[in-house]
């Protein structure tokens, strides 16, 4: 491992055991490359450079396993930390449970970050890391809503959906990862959550278990990879980036 200068020994759990049915198919989303790079290894290389990450936990498809360590092992730009790796389960919040594992025993800050968020900044994880660490139990980091948002009814015989209201725009956030936790409130949140929760981010867990969340300033170039289209921007934001963005 090269020496980073660490101030914190924060464990990162990396959930990247999807299928990614939206994008189409294709190789499991998390190794789908970017640059030639997969997904997966660029949003490690980010955690790895962050100071206050000690250990990355890597939850992978379990077919992938073994390839997806010999990717990392081979990789240079993941020194900067203790990277493991583990298989994934059969949802998202399985997956979190099962890096929870692997964190590190003396790690008191656990963030979360998917495989598909490979273009965030290392000024997000930090911030993010920064808020928990003074205090924040849970920190989600967050983008102001830019579109106008509709509630909808079910749809009608002909497919069309009633709009019933819209809500305020200006107290909506669309939100990102890394999440950040104190290891304590985000183990409590799944042990109470148990399987198959109908919640789709681990602050979300923490919320049902009634646990206070706050939110930091996010980043655009922190979006996931979600449709095909989203693969194209981040194609162009990586031939794009430059230094003095952060990167
Ligand atoms: N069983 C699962 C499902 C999802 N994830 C991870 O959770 C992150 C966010 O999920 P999402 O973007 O929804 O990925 P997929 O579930 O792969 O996408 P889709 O819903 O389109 O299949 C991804 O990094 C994905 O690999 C995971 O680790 N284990
Ligand atoms: C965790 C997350 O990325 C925050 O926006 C998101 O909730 C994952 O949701 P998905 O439906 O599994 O993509």
């Amino acid at each position: 491992m090269s020496m980073k200068e660490r101030n914190l020994n924060a464990s990162a759990i990396v959930p990247a055991a999807g299928r990614g049915e939206r994008l189409g198919p294709g190789a499991p989303k998390a190794l789908r490359t970017l640059g030639g790079v997969p997904m997966l290894v660029h949003a490690v290389r980010a955690l790895c450079r962050a100071r206050s990450i000690g250990r990355v936990v890597v939850v992978a498809p379990p077919e992938e396993v073994a390839d997806v360590r010999a990717m990392l092992d081979a990789d240079r730009g993941v020194e900067g930390a203790d990277v493991r790796v583990v298989p994934g389960g059969a949802d998202r919040q399985e997956s979190v449970r099962l890096g929870l594992d692997a964190v590190a025993d003396d790690s008191e800050i656990v963030l979360v970050h998917d495989a598909a968020r490979p273009l965030v900044p290392i000024g997000v994880i930090e911030s993010v890391v920064a808020a928990v660490a003074a205090g924040a139990d849970a920190v989600v980091p967050v983008l102001p809503v830019t579109d106008t948002v509709k509630r909808v009814g079910p749809a009608d015989a002909d497919g069309a959906e009633p709009v019933l209201d819209t809500p305020d725009r200006s107290v909506l956030r669309a939100v990102q990862t890394p999440q950040g936790f104190r290891r304590a409130v985000l183990e409590k949140a799944h042990r109470e959550a148990g399987p198959g929760a109908p919640i789709t981010d681990d602050a979300g867990l923490v919320e049902l278990a009634g646990g206070r969340v706050v939110a930091v300033r996010g980043h655009e170039h922190a979006f996931k990879v979600t449709r095909p289209l989203d693969l194209v921007f981040a194609e162009a934001l990586l031939a794009h980036r430059s230094v003095a963005d952060g990167f």
